[in-house]
């Protein structure tokens, strides 16, 4: 404003002004400079949020509203239309470099949804099946799955049934020798109820959990042929593992821990993957009515974010009697595993 009192000396009825109309006047002056100087257009290029520009106003203005501004540059520069933003596509299509690969059931959508908060993790939404059902497709079709990565970003998916399936640690290790590998274990009975669960909820004349799990209840005599009870025996799945693949490139998670302390779970898997420990117990949240940890709100936007219906479910009782025999079952089992993996999981 440094040019008002010269302006009111060379203006000769300026002294009859008063100090208000002066004030006023200066503004206006200063907005006709401004405008002439930075028409709305080249502003445009500059800011990120819409403003106003002092020319065509209304009709600019309504469009940087829709438009992202980078968008917006692009246009005034090229005079070409250019895909919003969030349409452009960033980075490619890698296969994973990790992958959850079981156990049904023991919380692998837990953990796949709590890893990919972090910022370096890409993962496919929806299990591949890639190397048990669909490995004849090829792996351009398995690769075509993936999410877009930068190379900074890993990429996971997770298919829990890879962890029983004969075929799949020697086909992982033929697509990378270095995979890095997730199972998510959970005391096997508890398992082997949630997967019953689960199996009645599709079909519910399904015989009772008893008659599929023992061939003879009085005598104690397991059916290890009912996929309920044969996905349950870690020991023996891990010994085909091992012949492909170096124990300290497989990580367990407790399933059990999963749910009380997400965040140190989180924790382990984020060093085992070379990850900054970004997603911390900031992000977790107990949610009483669902019984378990649940995401909090993102702060960009959004709501809290729970695991689905399906996961959580209220189990279908079984007696006493039936647990306890299942436990003396599985019990040699879990100690060579135990044993295998270096860790007491305390499912006795
Ligand atoms: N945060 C959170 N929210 C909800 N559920 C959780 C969570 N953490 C672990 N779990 C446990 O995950 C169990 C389902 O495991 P999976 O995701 O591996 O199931 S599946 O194999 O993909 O069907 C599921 O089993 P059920 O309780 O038997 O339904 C849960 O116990």
């Amino acid at each position: 404003m440094a040019w008002a009192p010269l302006f009111a000396r060379l203006v000769p009825f300026s002294h009859r002004l008063t100090r208000t109309s002066l004030c006023f006047f200066s503004i206006f002056f200063t907005y006709v400079c401004y405008c002439v100087l930075f028409p709305a257009e080249s502003l445009m290029q500059k800011s990120v949020e819409p403003t106003t520009g002092c020319a065509h106003h209304h009709n600019h203005h309504h469009r940087q509203t829709k438009a992202p501004r980078i968008a917006e540059t692009h246009t005034v520069r090229n005079h070409t239309p250019s895909p919003p933003l969030s349409s452009m596509k960033f980075g490619n299509k890698k296969l994973p470099k990790a992958i959850i690969v079981g156990v049904k059931k023991g919380g692998t959508r837990a953990v796949l949804e709590f890893i990919r908060i972090h910022p370096d993790v890409r993962a496919a939404g929806t299990e591949t099946h890639f190397f048990d059902r669909n490995y004849d497709r090829g792996l351009e079709w398995y690769r075509g799955l993936m999410p877009r990565t930068l190379d900074s970003q890993i990429t996971m998916e997770k298919t829990p049934s890879y962890f029983v399936t004969k075929e799949t640690p020697q086909r992982i290790s033929a697509m990378s020798r270095d995979t890095r590998l997730i199972v998510v274990v959970r005391d096997p009975v508890t398992r082997a109820i949630s997967d019953y669960t689960q199996t009645l909820t599709k079909t519910p004349d399904l015989p009772s959990f008893q008659e599929l799990a023992f061939r003879n209840q009085t005598l104690g005599i397991v059916d290890t042929s009912w996929n309920a009870i044969r996905i349950g025996l870690y020991a023996l799945h891990l010994d085909n593992w091992l012949r492909f693949f170096p124990l300290a490139q497989i990580h367990f998670v407790s399933g059990e821990r999963l749910i009380t302390d997400p965040a140190g779970e989180l924790a382990r898997v984020q060093d085992f993957l070379g990850l900054k420990r970004i997603v911390t117990d900031k992000h977790f949240y107990f949610n009483r009515t669902k019984g378990f940890p649940c995401l909090k709100k993102p702060e960009s936007s959004g709501s809290p974010r729970c695991l689905g219906k399906s996961k959580g479910r209220t189990h279908v009782q079984i007696d006493r009697d039936a647990i306890e025999q299942l436990r003396d079952f599985y019990r040699p089992y879990n100690i060579r595993f135990y044993e295998m993996v270096g860790h007491d999981f305390k499912w006795d």
